[in-house]
């Protein structure tokens, strides 16, 4: 499905969406063309990229004393600026086989990010070889993304959960009119998940094998029929590798933390929200992207605790990256440096 893009003696304009867990690239006119976990492999005495991508991923807990895999974005921002520099290098010629001149390129950031962490993105963009950087905030990427007329004056509430932050948002007339940004998603889910396992089980397992469970037998919501998973990990009291089958109510228990702070999240934006633009979101319902919008139930809890209808987006992981690369058409209102 993705593939590189051989561009000769043409400007690449691209979209980039940095996410704390994956990494999209869209080219103009070719649509997305690569999307990668964002983990590198590193050998700490010669700083080499060993690996990158889905090869690093695999290496996650598992890396001998020299080499570390590591995730360079957390919480949604830049926790290792010279890592990300040389990950967006990477990707950009990865996604650009050949061309003449630096691609403009349009990033998304979580919308509760800084002015200093917006500067910061921009030059590690630049850096990585951008002939200027745009920066579009994220509940807009992933409203356009989604399809949605983002210039019509009706209020549109996007609530976009992805790895390392959540977004919440009501847009009209092209802009952001009341958001919240809060660094719970995914990974907190994966977290909150390890924690569970421990204290119950007795029983340490990684990052892996509790996004796993997430994703195969995790709920925000009880299910109709009880689904069990067969888990590997070690035993706290005996060192020993032990298997153990865990249940979705467990993983239901496990996720109530984070969870609930993601439904603080929506109701505190939804109380601020004008009401006009309340009525509209009420009459339209509620749109949900990102990858946390897959976590099962996690509409019908959003829908039971707000009294409204909440849908997810079509293909909800590449709405962000989507709507970043449809924003390529008019970059120049963005303002990039
Ligand atoms: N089927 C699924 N069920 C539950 N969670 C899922 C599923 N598929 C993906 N996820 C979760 O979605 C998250 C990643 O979503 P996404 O790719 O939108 O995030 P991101 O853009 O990288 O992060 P951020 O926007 O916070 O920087 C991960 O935590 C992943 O485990």
């Amino acid at each position: 499905m993705y593939g590189r893009v051989v561009l000769v003696g043409l400007r690449a304009d691209i979209g980039i969406d940095l996410g704390t867990s994956s990494i999209l690239v869209y080219v103009k006119g070719k649509g997305i063309v690569l999307q990668e976990p964002s983990v590198v492999a590193v050998d700490q005495y010669t700083n080499k990229f060993l690996a990158v991508g889905e090869d690093a991923r695999s290496m996650l807990g598992r890396t001998p004393g020299n080499i570390i895999a590591k995730r360079p974005m957390r919480n949604g921002v830049i926790s290792d600026y010279d890592i990300t520099e040389r990950l967006l290098n990477y990707f950009i010629k990865k996604s650009l086989n050949r061309y003449l001149f630096k691609p403009r390129v349009v990033v998304c950031v979580p919308s509760g990010i800084t002015e200093v962490e917006k500067r910061a993105v921009t030059e590690a963009s630049n850096n990585a070889g951008a002939i200027r950087t745009y920066i579009i905030e994220e509940p807009i990427a992933a409203a356009i993304g989604a399809g949605i007329d983002i210039t019509e004056p009706n209020g549109n509430m996007i609530i976009d959960i992805g790895g390392g932050t959540t977004d919440v948002a009501v847009i009209a007339l092209g802009g952001i009119v009341v958001s919240s940004s809060i660094k719970v998603a995914g990974d907190d889910c994966d977290d909150a998940i390890i924690r569970y396992i421990k204290k119950k089980h007795n029983m340490i397992v990684g990052e892996r094998t509790a996004e796993k469970l997430k994703h195969n037998v995790g709920c925000a919501y009880p299910l109709e029929e009880e689904k069990f998973e067969e888990i590997k990990g070690r035993n706290l009291l005996t060192g020993l590798p032990v298997n153990i089958s865990v249940s979705s109510s467990e993983i239901l228990e496990a996720l109530q933390e984070p969870i609930g702070e993601i439904v603080e999240a929506v109701l505190s934006t939804l109380e601020k929200t004008p009401p006009e633009l309340a009525a509209d979101i009420a009459c339209k319902g509620i749109l949900m992207t990102g990858g946390g919008a897959l976590l099962y139930g996690m509409d019908k809890l959003l829908s039971k605790k707000t009294g409204i209808e909440v849908n997810i987006a079509h293909n909800p992981i590449e709405c962000v990256a989507r709507g970043t690369g449809k924003s390529l058409a008019w970059m120049n209102l963005l303002g990039g440096k």
